[in-house]
């Protein structure tokens, strides 16, 4: 029998979202950083077996802000849950109060938790969080550490376990449904937030202009990287470029090894002013 069907990670920023998508994917498919919040759009990854495929998609960090940036997220968020046939829920610390907005959905639905990085929590901790998501009555709960343990087999069992027979969607060899473009902009997106400072890569966004492979071992990439600011647009630029440059240089590394052929990467900075603010500019800017 050939079981199929989507999976949807749900968790507030930093849980460990994009790190569980790598490890169980094994490719670099959504961005890992170490500030929240960095998942945008929601990413898919695909695993297929010869009695299996398991469809994952990676939602924004829950966040309780009322920002239009957010409240596009979070509508994203609950139409993913409702499409899904088993929802995993990652958590990583106590606080989770935001689960009680979600609770008549999730109630319906196959429930994971899986309670991460228990190499930094407590037994105490540990009990509290399973207490919290004792209203959402998950069908299993999973105490690891995705960086420390390998639970992959674990984690792979218990949705197997929820899913049903059914097709295979996609073909074997797709692993995404994302273009490469899109993983291409990511790439660059991460390398943004990597350099600079806390709040302001949440002001940017990077849209892919010209991707053209120039030759079997060259690949012409042309990417925009908007701001909201003309301050904004400077920081990103860096005295005499010299930000940009380093920017461009980390990301330009990480394309060439996704691709896997040398890259031309030309960037440019451009002032939308108030892109956060608009739903057309946002949904434009965040599509794959
Ligand atoms: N100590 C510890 N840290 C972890 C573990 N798993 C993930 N992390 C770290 O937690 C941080 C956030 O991980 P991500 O996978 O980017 O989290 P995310 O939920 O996708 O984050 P957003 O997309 O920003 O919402 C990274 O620095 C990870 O290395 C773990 O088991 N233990």
């Amino acid at each position: 029998m050939f079981k199929s069907g989507y999976v949807a990670l749900i968790g507030k920023p930093n849980v460990g979202k994009s790190t569980f998508l790598n490890l169980m994917i094994g490719e670099k498919l959504s961005i890992v950083t170490n500030k929240p919040q960095t998942t945008r759009t929601p990413i898919k990854g695909i695993l297929t077996t010869d009695s299996y495929q398991i469809i994952f998609i990676d939602t924004p960090g829950i966040h309780e802000s009322q920002k239009k940036l957010n409240q596009v997220m979070l509508s994203s968020i609950k139409s993913t849950i409702e499409d899904a046939d088993v929802c995993l829920i990652i958590a990583d610390s106590p606080g989770n109060d935001y689960i009680k907005n979600y609770e008549d959905l999730l109630l319906k639905k196959n429930v994971i938790l899986l309670i991460n990085k228990a190499d930094k929590l407590t037994k105490e901790q540990i009990d509290s969080i399973k207490a919290e998501f004792l209203i959402i009555n998950p069908k299993k709960i999973i105490v690891t550490s995705l960086l420390r343990d390998n639970p992959k087999d674990e984690i792979l069992n218990a949705i197997l376990e929820e899913l049903k027979e059914g097709p295979q969607y996609y073909a074997e060899d797709e692993i995404s449904t994302h273009n490469v473009r899109f993983i291409v902009s990511e790439l660059i997106r991460e390398t943004l937030i990597e350099n600079l400072s806390e709040e302001l890569p949440y002001y940017v966004a990077v849209v892919i202009d010209e991707f053209k492979e120039r030759s079997e071992n060259l690949t012409y990439i042309k990417a925009i990287i908007y701001t909201e600011k003309d301050s904004q647009k400077a920081i990103v630029i860096g005295q005499n470029g010299s930000m940009l440059k380093k920017i461009g240089s980390s990301a330009r590394k990480k394309i060439e090894d996704f691709l896997g052929t040398k890259v031309y990467l030309d960037l440019w900075v451009k002032v939308k002013k108030g892109w956060t603010k608009n739903e057309k500019l946002i949904k434009e800017f965040l599509s794959e």
